[in-house]
């Protein structure tokens, strides 16, 4: 069960007046608003955003907005009152209507431009205009900059209407995937994988829209039918939201001297995501080229870490282009993710994000956003010929820095002090030819059982029952392979109950987590929520907010389970092709 933490109720938000002294928008002293933007923010449509930053947009709220679902640990970490996300001006605010906001809060929020390189390689036709100046925030909208419990954050509405960069599309979000994004990021959140936050969920109770979705049982690789779902808008929160395709939309105009300010521009942005996101680790005193070779460095260890952090949990973006790239090193825009179910290398829930998106390829695609990130920022070394070549080494040991992320989180996950290469590889193979649940196969390990029967547990065929000789060669090999595991981990001989052994099923416990974001779960969560009925949502987020922990015996029969068979290859469950 979960602990009630003590607080100090006397010090929380309890209301939009105590909010709004805190409201602080940096923001706008340090970067520029596109000078052809009108400053009420009511310009909506999709145009060229030929400079600036940013382009204040006034959401447009959703209709009849009704409460779904808060963070109940984000509010805690702001200083919130639990009860904040139930009250009248909360929710009208985080459903997108600003017009009543108390001063000093805008009643314009923002969005920004950005352009998108896929797997390293630089697109324009994405943009309507063939320019790149119309792609960026299509429906995300932030809302609110503020200085909250000594930090500082960014509020940003998904679904919160159209913007120029909307391309002609509605700027909405559905339930569904609004659903999915609010439980990903606070579940992520409790795995230890940094993660932009879940704020608040809100559904319109009569505005919905259409999109393709499959229909019931279906296994076309593609929606076969358009389907009408509530709008919703969901609040995510970070410290900034700039994405490694924001820098490169100003490293782009930099490169090219699109404009007189282009340069000036990209230095602004870069100053800002340092004081955002690398304040403390980056000295504010330093010059421009020395700040921007540290910041190469601390991002490449970020994005390394945060990616085999990804494969640690299981996780796989889908989606991992440079414009869902957070350059703070966070995992941003839960679109078409998932988590592996079934072990496969290859794993990839997104039917259009290819073999270079998938699960173990995570870390080469990491690698080509550093390689844009990178190609954003050189334009500001100009002639510093030492920093450029600093800047060159960093790139070229990107692999390097990742492959020793891999190991060490390898080694973490099968209890090793140190990767052994040979053991790993062994299991990699077992891995792909036995069919293996992968986060029940390494939880199960964790126990450090004696023989392979609770390991058995993750296989999705049973090998006994008339598998023949090549299913006995196969549990044989699994038995080596646990032997010389235990071995290497140096309880071998040691019984139950040795202090040594539970240290060690512990410390695995703590990095192989019990209860992983299952997709089966969460469509019945966003079905019944579209229903009105948000308690199997609820009933969700209490499970995937304390992954590693054991929970009770109802808990588990229910969530610790394998995917059943029939879920096996259904569109919308086991894959889908847009996720919006
Ligand atoms: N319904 C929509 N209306 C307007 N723009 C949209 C809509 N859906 C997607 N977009 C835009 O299309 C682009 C690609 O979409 P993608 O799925 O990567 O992002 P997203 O899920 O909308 O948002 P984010 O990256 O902000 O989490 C983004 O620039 C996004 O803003
Ligand atoms: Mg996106």
């Amino acid at each position: 069960m979960k602990q009630p933490l003590s607080r100090d109720t006397s010090l929380e938000v309890t209301n939009l007046e105590e909010l709004a002294p805190m409201a602080d928008y940096s923001l706008m002293d340090s970067l520029n608003r596109d000078p052809d933007a009108t400053p009420d923010g009511v310009d909506h449509r999709p145009r060229q955003v030929f400079s600036g930053h940013y382009v204040p947009v006034r959401p447009t709220p959703i209709e009849t907005p009704e409460y779904v679902a808060h963070s109940e640990s984000l509010f805690r970490e702001l200083g919130f009152a639990d009860s904040l996300g139930q009250s009248d001006d909360f929710i009208r605010m985080f459903s997108g209507d600003l017009s009543l906001v108390p001063e000093p809060m805008s009643k314009v929020g923002w969005a920004c431009g950005y352009a998108l390189s896929i797997y390293g390689t630089e697109y324009t036709q994405q943009c309507p205009f063939q320019t790149g100046n119309g792609y960026g925030d299509g429906r995300a909208i932030s809302v609110l900059e503020a200085v909250l419990n000594g930090q500082r954050w960014e509020m940003q509405l998904k679904g919160g209407g159209q913007t120029p960069y909307c391309r002609g599309a509605d700027g909405r979000a559905v339930l569904r995937s609004s659903v999915r994004e609010f439980l990903a990021q606070e579940h992520m959140h409790a795995l230890g994988v940094p993660t932009s936050r879940s704020l608040s969920l809100y559904v319109s109770k009569t505005e919905r829209v259409r999109r393709p979705w499959y229909s019931e049982g279906s296994h076309s690789l593609d929606p076969d039918q358009l389907i009408s779902e509530p709008v919703a808008i969901s609040t995510r929160a970070a410290p900034s939201f700039i994405r490694v395709g924001q820098l490169e939309l100003f490293g782009r105009r930099a490169r090219k001297q699109e404009h007189p300010r282009a340069l000036e521009e990209l230095e602004q942005l870069v100053l800002h995501l340092i004081d955002r996101e690398y304040n403390g680790v980056i000295d504010q005193s330093l010059d421009t080229p020395t700040k921007i070779v540290m910041l190469a460095r601390a991002f490449r260890s970020r994005l390394a870490s945060l990616v085999a952090n990804w494969i640690r949990v299981g996780y796989c973006q889908g989606n991992f282009n440079s414009d869902n790239c957070a350059a703070g090193g966070f995992t941003l825009d839960y679109g078409p993710f998932g988590f592996c179910e079934v072990f496969e290398p290859f794993y990839q829930p997104w039917t259009g994000g290819g073999q270079h998106f998938s699960f173990l390829n995570q870390p080469a695609a990491a690698e080509r956003n550093f390689k844009s990130f990178c190609s954003a920022l050189r334009p500001l070394l100009g002639a510093h010929e030492d920093e450029l070549a600093q800047l060159d080494e960093i790139h070229s040991g990107f692999p390097e820095v990742m492959q020793a992320e891999m190991e060490r989180m390898w080694a973490a996950k099968l209890g090793l002090e140190v990767f052994d290469s040979e053991l790993f590889r062994e299991l990699m193979m077992l891995m792909t030819q036995t069919p293996v649940d992968y986060s029940v196969f390494f939880r199960e390990l964790s126990s450090i059982p004696d023989d392979i029967r609770s390991i058995e547990k993750s296989f999705y065929r049973p090998m006994n029952e008339a598998g023949g000789a090549e299913s006995e060669g196969l549990l044989k090999r699994w038995s080596e392979w646990l032997a010389k595991w235990r071995s290497q981990i140096g309880i071998d001989g040691a019984g139950n109950g040795s202090r040594l052994r539970e240290e060690l099923s512990r410390n695995m416990k703590l990095v192989n987590p019990k209860y992983t974001m299952r997709e089966w779960f969460v469509v019945t969560a966003y079905q019944q929520a579209a229903e009105g009925d948000y308690r199997p949502l609820r009933a969700l987020q209490d499970v995937l907010t304390q992954p590693y922990a054991e929970q009770s015996n109802s808990v588990e029969s229910h969530y610790y389970r394998l995917k059943p068979l029939e879920l096996f290859d259904l569109g919308g469950l086991s894959h889908y092709s847009c996720s919006s």
